[in-house]
């Protein structure tokens, strides 16, 4: 951290100090729009926000957000009370266009609006109607609605929902993280909405994903909500059409770049960690450049993990080592598959090292282990085939690069089409994450007609729907039932008549990061160790019973996502031990956690877990 920046830190502590022993008082004044009369409101924060009398919205002055505790609490961009009316309006306009163009669901957004309307009255039975029926309303509160919603954010916003750090926020964040009401914080999701599922840079409308991740951490993990933050960081927006748009909440100018950027997420992480020491921070839909860059940046130092490169890379690995079991063949052949990548982002790369490791693992980790390891895979990205004589390669992408020689044997060259290499290599598995919806052409999917495998396997992984690189009924059609699918939004089975069923499963980040942030939570670990990851990926692997996998079911129901998320977080305690990790958490201390065994541990878990049941509030006294 740069010396600026400490002692904007400094200056920013002694205003929480000053801020603390001036304003000790709950009532303060403030000048109202009509008359200049001062109002006294007795209320600060979101106790403001939430209600109606004194809320303004996005229309609060900078001057009252510093005055009321409420920096942080809104968008950034302040609006006057025309603008909120013509955002209000176009909203309210756009309803019929958007049930039209929406997910297949055409009412998803109002199912949307219902939710969210509920979970700002009354967070447990929001919770108990999310959990009692997560696979009609996952799909709402998650991809691929979840997509829609960030989309149409300016129109749908009304109570704001976590926290915003801004880039005109630098020099004050250790001072606003004390703005947010709950004394303690164990997840946060944070994203600064540059690369939202497939759909690109939302700027700050990027804020619902960290909501609906949050959802599934309370939903599936038993995380408690009154302990969970989401987060938008704001730093610009690339976006040209948000960057015009007078309804955009953001600030409306380009992203920042190089250090300016890193001193804002640096300033970030140190407010958040000062205040909530041992909070798990999950980054979320960052875009590739700045996802690796700060996952190695603060990897060994904060309890954190990056989801697209690391929880969407086991989960993949799990489904894979399930399209190997779908064979009849045992786990240890992995090394054998031949596997065409198509994208080379913060996921598709995430998902090659991780694959590339396990192979490597499984043929005994030495250095010709790992050379054979890496020759099993082709990636395609934007410009086709990389290989060695790609110009300008991305570093991430460089050890996938594949040697000239080699690959004029199989008739490829540097920039192939993907169903040029999917001719020359007829891999086993064809995997996208690549952001283009279609991009698994009904040209290509006839190319893995020619898949040696037994059982070729699509995994067509990008989200929301529209980007998956093609339907199960696309897939099944060409390929045939004996085929393994799996896609990163939810679609419907493939029936084929006489009871026969093609198995559509949800190859999706939700089966491992809500059990990697539980785990992390319970064990007490200062960090999120490899080996804590490979536990939740080899958990989900074998949970899948040997007649499901031979069925093509590789990945569980989401109505399980409960009990597969309790057992990832017992993997991962357990890893945190084995690597001596563990510190404890609350009574559970580290010595006693160590003696635990698995029946126990798994207890444990399940007792930490938080259910969605009314709290009895007062007590009867006779
Ligand atoms: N199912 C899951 O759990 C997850 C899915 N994803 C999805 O993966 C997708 C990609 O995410 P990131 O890697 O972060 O994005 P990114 O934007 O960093 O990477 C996209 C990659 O696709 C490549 N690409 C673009 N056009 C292509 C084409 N025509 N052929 C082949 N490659 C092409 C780009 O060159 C780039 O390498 C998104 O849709 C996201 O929703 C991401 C994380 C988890
Ligand atoms: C699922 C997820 O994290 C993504 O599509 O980015
Ligand atoms: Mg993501």
């Amino acid at each position: 951290m740069g010396i600026a920046n400490k002692l904007r830190l400094s200056s920013s502590l002694s205003r929480i100090l000053h801020r603390r022993i001036l304003y000790s008082s709950a009532a303060r004044s403030f000048t109202t729009s009509e008359g200049h009369r001062p109002t006294i409101v007795h209320k600060q924060g979101l106790d403001i926000l939430h209600d109606p009398w004194f809320n303004k919205g996005t229309a609060f002055t900078m001057t009252e957000r510093n005055r009321l505790d409420l920096r942080g609490l809104l968008p950034p961009n302040v609006m006057d009370s025309e603008q909120q009316i013509q955002r209000f309006m176009t909203d309210l306009k756009r309803l019929e266009e958007q049930a039209r163009d929406g997910p297949s669901d055409p009412n998803a957004l109002a199912k949307w609006r219902i939710l969210n309307r509920l979970h700002d009255r009354n967070e447990t039975m929001y919770y108990k109607v999310l959990i009692n029926n997560i696979e009609e309303y996952a799909p709402i509160v998650y991809t691929p609605t979840v997509g829609l919603v960030c989309q149409n954010y300016s129109g749908l916003f009304r109570r704001p929902r976590g926290m915003y750090f801004s880039a005109e926020d630098r020099g004050e964040m250790m001072s606003m993280v004390y703005n947010w009401p709950a004394e303690q914080v164990d997840m946060i999701v944070v994203t600064d909405g540059s690369r939202i599922l497939g759909l690109g840079d939302l700027g700050v409308h990027g804020i619902g994903i960290a909501v609906g991740k949050l959802d599934l951490y309370v939903a599936a993990a038993g995380i408690n909500p009154q302990r969970v933050l989401p987060v938008m960081i704001d730093v610009g927006t690339n976006n040209e059409k948000l960057l015009k748009d007078p309804m955009y909440l953001g600030l409306q100018q380009h992203r920042l770049e190089d250090d300016d950027y890193v001193d804002v997420i640096d300033e970030f992480m140190e407010a958040v960690y000062t205040r909530w020491p041992h909070v798990i921070v999950q980054f979320e839909d960052f875009q590739s450049k700045w996802a690796f860059k700060l996952l190695q940046r603060y990897r060994c130092t904060y309890r954190m993990f990056n989801d697209d490169v690391q929880g969407t890379a086991g989960v993949a690995i799990a489904g894979l080592l399930g399209a190997v079991r779908a064979q009849g063949r045992p786990m240890i052949d992995f090394p054998k598959m031949k596997i065409v990548v198509a994208g080379a982002g913060s996921a598709g790369i995430g998902v090659l090292n991780a694959a590339r490791k396990t192979m490597a693992r499984m043929l005994g980790n030495t250095e010709t282990a790992f050379d054979s390891a890496q020759s099993q895979f082709w990636v395609v990205d934007a410009q086709g085939l990389i290989t060695e004589r790609r110009e300008n390669i991305d570093p991430e992408a460089q050890p996938f690069a594949r040697k000239t020689k080699e690959m004029e044997r199989q008739g490829l060259k540097e920039g192939a089409t993907l169903v040029e290499v999917v001719r020359g290599v007829k891999p086993d598995v064809l995997l996208g994450l690549s952001a283009v919806g279609g991009l698994f052409s009904k040209e290509v999917l006839e190319a893995m007609k020619g898949s040696t495998s037994t059982r070729p396997a699509i995994f067509a992984m990008s989200n929301p729907t529209k980007n998956a690189e093609c339907t199960p009924q696309d897939a099944f059609s060409i390929l045939g039932e004996n085929m393994i699918f799996a896609s990163g939004s939810p679609f419907k089975n493939v029936e084929f008549g006489s009871g026969h069923v093609g198995h559509c499963n949800q190859g999706n980040n939700m089966y491992l990061f809500p059990g990697i942030g539980l785990g992390t939570l319970l064990s007490g670990a200062p960090i999120v160790s490899d080996g804590m990851l490979q536990a939740a990926s080899e958990c989900l692997a074998a949970y899948m019973s040997e007649e499901e996998v031979l069925q093509g079911i590789i990945y569980p129901p989401i109505s399980r996502i409960r009990d597969i998320t309790k057992r990832i977080a017992a993997a991962v305690i357990k890893e945190a031990i084995e690597e001596d990790l563990v510190e404890g958490y609350r009574e559970m201390d580290a010595r006693e956690l160590q003696k635990l065994n698995e029946e126990e541990l798994m207890e444990y878990v399940e007792n930490n877990m938080w259910n969605p049941e009314y709290p009895t509030l007062v007590y009867k006294d006779d």
